[in-house]
């Protein structure tokens, strides 16, 4: 933990900081002060006079990384004064992988700022915390930085000038997602929980429910054809009337053997979140290679839609905000079997709506978060079309549902000989 410290405080003035100011992203990095220096103006939205802190998370144990970033919001919340005004907050190294920590950026009315500052000075010393403090004091041109503790161990406070940086090529959070959002083989999702034994219990019992190992091995002999899609685009519709066309054994993602865990993982952090929905995908693939032996398998859902929703969630904007195609961050796990066709059903913004209303069935957080912010949709579904071995076949479910399964059935008949 100390090394790890160290090596962030001596990395410092290469970082790069992120602030959402207003719904908007605000770079600035920090260098040595120089004395009567007039930097250029970063804060914009911050008032002559305002106290700022940024509180950071920083440990070398990610899952308590994780959880405590998850928590930090509602205990600053719950312990500031009135007016205090919390912004996400990152820090980064421009191209260094990992290198993401996250946190708030607050805003203090100067009368209220002593204690926001004693209630900061304390989290800082018992918590994961990196805390600095912000300070315009001699114009609302120049803004410095003063790291707590303070980093120089003779005492003397490092104070930094705040200069305005370049917003980054790729959107920072992509620096991190890699085995932190998306799992790419079954030993880091399982090193996930299995780091969490202690502290969450029901991680023993999922670890016990996998397979001893995984390997994407040779291909199953009936095909598999994975349906995928947002919520309410038809996937159960067509999943049923392609199981009973084709008479196949349809399988559901995650697997069955999960549903009592489920919720339990949907409350926790991406982290672990994502981990669990990755091994799910490993159970699913023992069960596809068995059921595949006897007759052709239907998915509802698999590593499209595990990877997709994750990097569409840990990433902010527009689609043009994703890693290119072509990155890596869109490959297929080497370990995970691949099948024979992986559909994507799309369908139009307000038709989906109307199919969501009139089903009135209770939605999840992301379904609703789908719902509410179109940009989120938006990444997901380019997520999804981005994502190669095997890349998706596109088919639109705005027919109706047998036109969908026709549709559906020409591809089978095409892509897998069936
Ligand atoms: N082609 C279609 N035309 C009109 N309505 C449809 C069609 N396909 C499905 N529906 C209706 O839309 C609603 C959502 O369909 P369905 O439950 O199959 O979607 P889903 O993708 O499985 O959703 P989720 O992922 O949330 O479970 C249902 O009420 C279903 O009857
Ligand atoms: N293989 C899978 C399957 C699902 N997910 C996650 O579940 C949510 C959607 O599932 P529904 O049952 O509501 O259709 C969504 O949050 C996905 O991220 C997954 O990650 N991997």
């Amino acid at each position: 933990m100390a090394r790890r410290a160290a090596s962030l405080l001596s990395h410092w003035s290469s970082r790069v900081f992120s602030v959402e100011l207003d719904g908007a992203p605000t770079y600035f990095a920090v260098r040595e002060k120089r004395r009567g220096e007039d930097a250029p103006r970063v804060f914009d939205a911050v008032r002559r006079g305002d106290r700022c802190f940024s509180v950071l998370v920083w440990s070398s144990d990610r899952v308590r990384s994780a959880r405590f970033h998850a928590q930090l919001k509602d205990r600053l919340l719950g312990r500031l004064p009135a007016g205090c005004r919390l912004s996400p907050m990152s820090s980064f190294l421009p191209n260094v992988r990992d290198s993401l920590i996250k946190g708030y950026f607050l805003k203090a009315d100067s009368p209220s700022s002593s204690p926001t500052e004693r209630l900061l000075r304390d989290f800082s010393q018992r918590d994961p915390l990196l805390v600095c403090s912000y300070l315009n004091p001699d114009n609302d041109q120049v803004w410095t930085q003063q790291l707590w503790p303070d980093a120089d161990r003779d005492g003397t406070p490092r104070v930094l000038y705040v200069v305005p940086s370049e917003a980054p090529q790729e959107h920072p959070s992509t620096l991190n997602l890699i085995n932190s959002d998306v799992f790419y083989s079954f030993e880091e999702a399982q090193a996930v929980l299995k780091q969490c034994g202690d502290i969450i219990p029901e991680a023993a019992s999922v670890l016990e429910l996998l397979p001893s190992r995984a390997e994407a091995r040779s291909e199953p002999d009936f095909p598999v054809i994975v349906v995928e899609g947002l919520d309410a685009t038809g996937k159960t519709t067509l999943t049923q009337a392609l199981r009973d066309a084709l008479g196949a054994a349809l399988l559901p993602s995650p697997p069955r053997c999960l549903s009592p865990w489920r919720a339990r993982f949907d409350q926790e952090p991406p982290l672990i979140r994502r981990a669990f929905y990755a091994l799910g995908n490993y159970i699913t693939a023992e069960n596809m290679r068995q059921e595949a032996t006897k007759a052709p398998v239907i998915v509802d859902r698999y590593w499209h839609s595990t990877a997709a929703y994750a990097i569409g969630t840990a990433l902010s904007g527009p689609p043009s905000s994703l890693p290119a195609e072509g990155s890596e961050v869109y490959r297929w796990p080497g370990d995970l079997l691949q099948p024979s066709l992986v559909v994507v059903l799309t369908l139009d913004g307000e038709e989906r709506k109307r199919r969501l209303r009139n089903r009135a069935q209770g939605e999840t957080e992301e379904e609703q978060q789908l719902d509410h912010n179109h940009l989120f949709r938006l990444r997901v579904e380019e997520a999804y079309h981005r994502i190669r071995g095997p890349a998706c076949v596109t088919v639109d479910a705005g027919p109706s549902a047998d036109q969908v399964l026709q549709q559906v059935l020409l591809l089978i008949r095409d892509k897998c000989q069936l």
